[in-house]
């Protein structure tokens, strides 16, 4: 049995140009849902982000928003945000993404921007450091984090990454098989606890 119950979901803010992200998130979001889990975000209402909210609540799942205060009035609407069941207001952005890995079982990446890439990038980085071994998943929808995995690529044949068995995210091409990959690879301790070295 796995012991996933919280998924936090790193997307754009924005929607992007092909629809095909969008659809992406309501699928991912409806199968939160679905399974009774938990979704950490960053409590955006707009964009990719909303479509993920929006579908878990819709499927009749919880939705945890973590947001730093100043983000508020440009990444969310006050009415849409008392939709979710559990709103964290943070002081800045480091409070924020601590507390979205704490509160989070596993990690999925959709299509984003900067901030997506660089949240995704930062929880790479500490399970490559050993901080933590919650299993990390790319939504590779319609390829679009193929350059991400280029690059991934590039930097091992040059000789930069190490401990690539770490850093490596499950990489899954079709929104809706991301929740299952997850529930079959989380790993489990002796205890039958999601295995995690050390909260940070
Ligand atoms: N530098 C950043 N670090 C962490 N999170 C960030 C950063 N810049 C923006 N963000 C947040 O990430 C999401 C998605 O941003 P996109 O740029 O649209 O991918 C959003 O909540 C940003 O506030």
């Amino acid at each position: 049995m796995s012991l996933i119950r919280s998924i936090c979901v790193y997307c754009g803010s924005s929607p992007g140009r092909d629809p095909a992200h969008l659809q992406a998130a309501e699928v991912l979001g409806t199968a939160i849902g679905r399974a009774g889990l938990r979704l950490i975000y960053g409590g955006g209402t707009r964009g990719i982000m909303g479509a993920v909210s929006d579908a878990v609540i819709a499927a009749g799942g919880k939705v945890t928003g973590v947001i730093p205060r100043f983000l508020i009035d440009m990444e969310a609407t006050e009415s849409e945000l008392q939709r979710l069941d559990e709103l964290i207001v943070t002081e800045d952005m480091h409070e924020r993404k601590h507390i979205m890995f704490e509160r989070s079982d596993a990690f999925v990446a959709l299509p984003g921007g900067i901030g997506t890439l660089e949240e995704l990038i930062e929880i790479m980085t500490w399970s490559q450091l050993g901080r933590h071994k919650k299993p990390i998943a790319i939504a590779n929808v319609g390829g679009f984090w193929d350059p991400l995995s280029s690059l991934l690529d590039h930097m091992r044949d040059e000789g930069y990454i190490h401990t690539a068995h770490q850093v490596r995210p499950l990489v899954i091409d079709r929104a809706e098989d991301v929740i299952p990959t997850l529930m079959r690879k989380a790993p489990v301790n002796a205890e039958g606890e999601a295995a995690v070295i050390e909260r940070l």
